[in-house]
């Protein structure tokens, strides 16, 4: 939905302080931790007066916005290497006949999660820009939201619904039993708490052979690969179940401890209204109340949109998710404290003991901070790690090298967007988000190595798809033309090991995509507009072992820059959604704020994962560390 004039919001909202009413209602999903058990400073970090930033996308924008609303007089250069800022958050607005389209080239919507920081986070930030007037929210009831398709073997198959428990989905599977991508599903699901345990020495696994070897091979290659495609463009039998599926991973290990088998003690928490929250999780709940409590000045404008947000699937903005990072790109710009450097290489990051400075080399230049944030990757990791400590005198250990070249592995992605001036072009019965391509299609079927196609224009503001929230308020899409807009992901792990020169080009993509449609949906008109980009190394994988890579990562920067240099973004945060990058923005923002040097950004990595158990309808633990 258009949120409309701020005025139409505000006559609905109490008019009196709120701290206390607004926390209750943004984190009454969060847990929350004695304030005591925070570490938070009172005053900000004296030693923090100048800090770089390195990378201008999404996670170091909002790195930079934090820093500086929560330190005053804090100097901030961000560094970027492109001629633009935003990194791969990029839109696109095109006229065509009869109006305008909007092309999104990387993430197009962002989910509310509003139990989850990540969504808070996103929530937060949005308030602060004040861009929420431009809001698209789809509503949990549109086809975008329902309507999910599998192709498999050689026709779409409905996925059953989100939402609506354990109970449902097993009817809902029941119904589909005879549909072939179902076929075993449901009796791998009936066995799933009598599989032998994971041998307790294993200390990461597949997430094809954890899914494989707990729900069976079709759950693994028909349903859980296409879930993959659709985030990660990944390959399951190399991502790590350990990073990836963390609470099924460890709910295996409460079953050794004679607990009923994994989706048994789901279906008993959901019934019970309890959740299982990570340590770093709960600790980062409680830093996000006390902040919202004690300094957001925003209460009205949060509350707005978290209503709205509360009864939709997914939401963009009119022009598009780069309205975020064009508008953080505008006001970091805006103040005189920040500077901010487009075409600039870093070359080399070291540290200067002595002065506890972190020095980065940058286009034959040498500058001096108080903290870097980093959100360049493991290759450039390795570059500085391994300078470092050879200026010290140190043979870098081959161990952190390992690492970084380790979790350093990425996909491309092909994203072609088409835009039909046919309104009709797909049947009212294939309306949907669109569709995701397991690995087990046969190859006859997906020669153009497909991951998926998204029907764009459900989730772009159509006028049944937005949330409303009163008859006042003017309901505007991202697209004025009436067409339909077709997005088609090509290649992924499908390209792994592919030299630059065997990859199409864009104009082969455009081919390949239509081919695809004509073949999957029987589309034989020709689009009215076509454009293709590739997006080299955007997603990052996370292999079996990304944990203790980390772990190794989060040592060699605590001793090498004595915790002075952070790092955050989806190299180091295991997901690589917007709401996980915002969020872990803001983290490392407040680990400099509150001076807390012992933490990197990968501080969770060091030790093994303790969970908490925690009553979502009082907001209390249950229960101090499970593990
Ligand atoms: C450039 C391509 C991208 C692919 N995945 C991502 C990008 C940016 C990142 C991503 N995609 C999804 C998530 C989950 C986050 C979340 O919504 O909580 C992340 C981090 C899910 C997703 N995948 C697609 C869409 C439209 C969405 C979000 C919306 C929704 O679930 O309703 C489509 C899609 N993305 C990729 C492929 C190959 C693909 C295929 C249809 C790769």
């Amino acid at each position: 939905m258009r949120l409309g004039g701020r005025h139409a919001l505000l006559s609905h909202a109490v008019k009196h302080p709120l701290q206390p009413r607004v926390a209750q209602r943004t984190l009454r999903t969060l847990p929350r931790l004695p304030v005591d058990d925070l570490n938070l400073r009172a005053s900000a970090n004296p030693n923090a007066k100048n800090v770089a930033v390195l990378g201008g996308g999404i996670t170091g924008l909002a790195a930079a916005w934090n820093l500086q609303r929560s330190i005053p007089d804090v100097k901030i250069t961000i560094y970027e290497k492109n001629q633009w800022l935003g990194g791969w958050v990029q839109s696109e607005r095109i006229p065509v006949e009869g109006g305008h389209v909007l092309f999104e080239w990387g993430p197009r919507t962002l989910r509310p999660s509003l139990s989850n920081p990540a969504g808070v986070a996103t929530v937060d930030l949005v308030s602060q820009l004040d861009i929420a007037d431009d809001l698209i929210a789809i509503s949990k009831d549109s086809p975008a939201a329902l309507n999910r398709y599998v192709y498999y073997p050689d026709h779409l198959a409905m996925m059953p619904g989100a939402g609506g428990g354990l109970l449902t989905l097993a009817s809902q599977l029941f119904k589909l039993r005879n549909e072939p991508v179902f076929q075993g599903v449901l009796s791998s699901l009936a066995v799933e708490a009598y599989v032998a345990l994971r041998d307790p020495g294993v200390r990461d696994e597949s997430v094809g052979d954890f899914v494989r070897r707990r729900f069976g091979k079709g759950v693994a290659d028909n349903l859980a690969s296409a879930l993959l495609h659709g985030i990660y463009a990944g390959d399951l039998y190399r991502l790590s179940a350990r990073t990836l599926l963390p609470l099924l991973w460890h709910l295996e290990v409460r079953d050794r401890q004679n607990e009923p088998g994994i989706l048994l003690q789901m279906a008993a928490f959901m019934f019970q209204r309890r959740s299982l929250v990570a340590r770093n999780d709960l600790h980062f709940a409680g830093v996000y109340a006390q902040d919202m409590v004690s300094r957001d000045s925003n209460f009205d404008g949060k509350e707005a949109i978290v209503s709205v947000l509360e009864q939709a699937s997914v939401y963009t903005f009119k022009s598009g998710l780069s309205e975020i990072t064009a508008s953080l790109g505008q006001r970091l710009s805006d103040n005189p404290a920040v500077s901010i450097r487009t075409s600039s290489s870093i070359e080399d990051v070291t540290f200067d003991t002595d002065r506890s400075q972190a020095l980065v080399h940058c286009d034959g230049k040498t500058k001096p901070f108080d903290y870097v944030i980093s959100t360049l990757g493991p290759g450039e990791m390795k570059k500085f790690l391994a300078s470092t400590a050879t200026r010290r005198g140190v043979t870098p250990g081959p161990q952190v090298s390992e690492a970084c070249e380790h979790s350093g592995a990425s996909v491309n992605v092909m994203v072609v967007n088409l835009y039909f001036k046919d309104p009709n072009l797909l049947p009212q019965s294939t309306r949907g988000f669109g569709y995701l391509i397991p690995r087990s299609v046969p190859i006859e079927q997906n020669p153009e190595r497909a991951l998926g196609v998204i029907f764009g224009s459900e989730t772009s503001g159509r006028a049944d798809t937005i949330v409303r929230s009163g008859k006042d308020v003017e309901v505007e899409g991202q697209d004025t033309a009436p067409g339909v807009k077709l997005t088609v992901m090509l290649g992924g792990h499908w390209w792994d090991g592919w030299a630059p020169s065997d990859l199409p080009t864009e104009e082969e993509a455009i081919e390949m995509s239509q081919a695809l449609l004509r073949r999957h949906l029987g589309i034989v008109q020709s689009p009215e507009l076509a454009k293709a980009r590739l997006n080299p190394n955007c997603i990052p994988q996370y292999p079996v072992g990304y944990r203790d890579d980390m772990a190794t990562i989060h040592q060699a920067l605590v001793s090498e820059y004595d915790g002075r240099f952070k790092v955050a973004g989806p190299w180091w945060q295991g997901g690589v959604g917007m709401n996980d990058s915002i969020r872990k923005a803001r983290e490392v923002a407040w680990a400099i704020q509150h001076q807390w040097d012992d933490r990197t950004g990968l501080e969770d990595y060091a030790e093994d994962e303790s969970w908490f158990l925690w009553d979502r309808t009082t907001g209390n633990l249950v229960k101090d560390a499970v593990e």
